[in-house]
């Protein structure tokens, strides 16, 4: 099983790195514009090979995307992150650029592949990479809600002082710093409802902390977070590559589920080897629907400003 990621930065490369050590796939091959640099990590996580026992080969390539031919699912990570002070979305000239141009390489040398977008603004970059390739809607996934749940998870473990294993939740909408839906009313600790375990309080604590989760880390790190964005791309890989048809909330077109049409947001998505397999229309009370209502017109908004 092979899988391309494009941008060796610090989100594919972690990427890469979690791929390998999962053994999630045989061969990864990392690729960037930046002359050296997809080699050079590429052989930095080859050498972690004999110490963390995996056995994926890891290549690199400088933009020559011979070395992806064939690529079953090819993860995009290339473009700029944010600096703080920065929304996502500020981001959208630039990386639309970036993503234009990668979509169409990656296209010709892996013409079946399922693609997994991550640069940002995530929901307008998913749906541009849909309008730049034509694909059908299955083959291009979206990663954001599988990042924003398990922040969510996080944030209820820490006010619950709960192993996060023991605690199931979703986020759904757009992957923004006020798109984002924190759905605590379906949210468990061991199959109870964290509604009846923390007070009214606590749960806007929770949600506001996940709605921020970015931005706060791009705050304390000076650019946006990796380790939670590589493993969350990892695992819907993995999801891809072996057909495990999980439910991950994921960033996809929407053609009439929950009301909306010609959009990507973050909706529950069944995940297998074809992409997209299925999207799950979970019941929203009034105040829910209201806020993915908010989110579907912010992320309209967004996508408003795309040229490509
Ligand atoms: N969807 C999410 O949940 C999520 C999570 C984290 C980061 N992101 C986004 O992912 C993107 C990457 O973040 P990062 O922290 O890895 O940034 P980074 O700067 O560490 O890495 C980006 C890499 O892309 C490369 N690149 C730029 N243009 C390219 C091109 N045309 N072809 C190939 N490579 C190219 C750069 O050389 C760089 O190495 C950002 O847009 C960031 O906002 C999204
Ligand atoms: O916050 C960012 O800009 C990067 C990413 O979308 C994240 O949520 O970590």
């Amino acid at each position: 099983m092979k899988v391309t990621i494009i941008g060796a930065g610090n989100v594919g490369a972690t990427c890469a790195e979690v791929i390998a050590n999962r053994r999630i796939a045989s061969e990864v091959v990392l690729v960037d514009i930046a002359e050296g640099y997809a080699e050079g990590k590429a052989m930095d996580i080859m050498q972690c090979a004999s110490n963390s026992k995996f056995d994926t080969i890891v290549k690199g390539s400088s933009n020559d995307y011979s070395l992806t031919a064939n690529s079953e699912v090819v993860v995009v990570t290339s473009g700029i992150p944010r600096k703080p002070g920065m929304t996502r979305e500020e981001l959208i000239g630039t990386n639309a650029a970036v993503v234009k141009s990668v979509m169409e390489s990656a296209l010709k040398y892996s013409p079946n592949a399922i693609f997994v977008m991550v640069t940002n603004p995530l929901d307008t970059m998913t749906l541009a990479a849909l309008k730049i390739t034509g694909l059908d809607r299955k083959r291009i996934i979206g990663m954001g809600g599988a990042l924003d749940s398990a922040r969510f998870k996080y944030f209820l473990s820490q006010k619950l002082n709960k192993p996060v294993y023991d605690i199931e939740g979703m986020v759904i909408g757009g992957h923004g710093d006020t798109t984002m839906i924190p759905l605590i009313r379906y949210a468990t600790y061991k199959g109870m409802p964290v509604t009846e375990l923390l007070s009214v309080e606590e749960q806007e604590e929770v949600c506001k902390s996940t709605m921020v989760g970015g931005a706060t880390l791009t705050k304390l790190l000076g650019t946006s977070a990796w380790y939670a964005p590589g493993a969350a791309v990892a695992n819907v890989v993995e999801s891809i590559l072996n057909d495990f048809k999980r439910m991950i909330p994921c960033s996809v077109l929407l053609d009439g589920e929950y009301g909306q049409k010609g959009l990507c947001i973050g909706v529950p998505c069944i995940i297998g080897k074809n992409g997209l397999e299925e999207i799950v229309e979970i019941n929203l009370n009034d105040k829910e629907t209201e806020k993915f209502l908010a989110s579907v017109e912010a992320v309209h908004n967004t996508n408003k400003e795309l040229t490509v």
